[in-house]
């Protein structure tokens, strides 16, 4: 079966689903999205955009940020993050504040909240949150190849309002001298980050270079093979939080999920894949998301555990 056809098909199956998750309601602007809403874009290595649903939406993409400003960290300061930042999987919440006390303030992965916080610590060096805010918009555009990618203001507002756990993440890394500028100023520019919308056409895009072993489409390199490659297991093996384990098992396909109900999903070699639905299950990764990409890495062998294609 072709791929349009089954893209239209899980949209279709997804639209009939009566369970959807629940809405994040701790962000109160999030709270208002409609959780009715599906959208599912798929963009595959010879250039193919399939889309199917709310697919030209845009959404607050959250925690799927965090896999461009692990980029652009990684482009500044190299293998010297791993010295701040872990790379393993946490087994806790993605706000989860325990292990920090233990590990002296070196979060387990540049996934979880405490890890996003020291990477936007080195994104901001010493420069303002709008220098930050700036380069992390014109890098999305970039990748997804659309200026029109923006931020939400309401939603990096409400976020500043009520972000405690963030705050207190990051004062207590702050204490460890893992959080090397002011707190103010680092969640400035995270919320900013969290805060930026983009539709699952959009997504998809951006997600390109992490398909393309760290080129973009345009010929340019974004990161070298490695980096590419390394990028992709991170977001395998911590890109769901708690549930990563149960997305590899279930999916199989590297992704990062926001609590907006997006997830980024990246087939190496094949497709760079994004679908967005806002009601979240337990772990606050998106549910029909979850389920409309297992039903996907099924009906493609999609799954980066399948042998390729013949
Ligand atoms: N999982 C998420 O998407 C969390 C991002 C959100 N901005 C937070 O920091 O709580």
């Amino acid at each position: 079966m072709d791929l349009v056809t089954i893209i239209a098909e899980i949209a279709a199956h997804m639209g009939t689903r009566d369970h959807r998750g629940r809405v994040a309601n701790y962000i109160p602007e999030l709270a208002k999205v409609d959780p009715a809403r599906f959208g599912i874009a798929v963009v595959t290595v010879d250039g193919r955009m399939i889309t199917a649903g709310d697919a030209d939406e845009p959404f607050s993409i959250q925690s799927i940020s965090k896999v461009f400003a692990l980029t652009l960290a990684l482009g500044k300061v190299g293998d010297q993050l791993w010295d701040r930042v872990g790379r393993e999987p946490s087994g806790n919440a993605f706000n989860s504040i325990t292990q920090l006390e233990h590990e002296q303030g070196i979060p387990r992965n540049p996934f979880i909240n405490a890890g996003a916080i020291v990477v936007a610590d080195v994104n901001l060096g010493g420069h303002q949150p709008r220098v930050a805010i700036g380069e992390m918009l014109r890098f999305v555009r970039y990748l997804a190849g659309d200026d029109a990618i923006a931020i939400n203001e309401a939603v990096a507002a409400s976020e500043t309002a009520t972000g405690h756990r963030n705050m207190a993440l990051a004062h207590y890394m702050r204490a460890f001298g893992n959080v090397r500028h002011p707190v103010d100023l680092v969640l400035g520019s995270y919320f900013h980050q969290c805060a930026i919308e983009m539709s699952c056409r959009q997504l998809a895009l951006a997600g390109r270079y992490l398909m393309l072993d760290g080129r973009h489409p345009d010929g340019g390199r974004v990161v070298s093979p490695r980096r590419a490659r390394r990028i992709n297991a991170l977001m395998l093996t911590c890109g769901h939080y708690d549930a990563s384990g149960d997305f590899a098992f279930r999916v199989g396909i590297p992704g990062k999920s926001g609590v907006g109900g997006g997830i980024l999903a990246i087939v190496p070699g094949v497709a760079a894949v994004a679908v967005w639905s806002p009601g979240l299950n337990d772990n606050g990764n998106s549910y029909l998301g979850t389920l409309a990409l297992e039903e996907l890495a099924r009906r493609t062998g999609w799954s980066v555990f399948s042998p390729p294609d013949p």
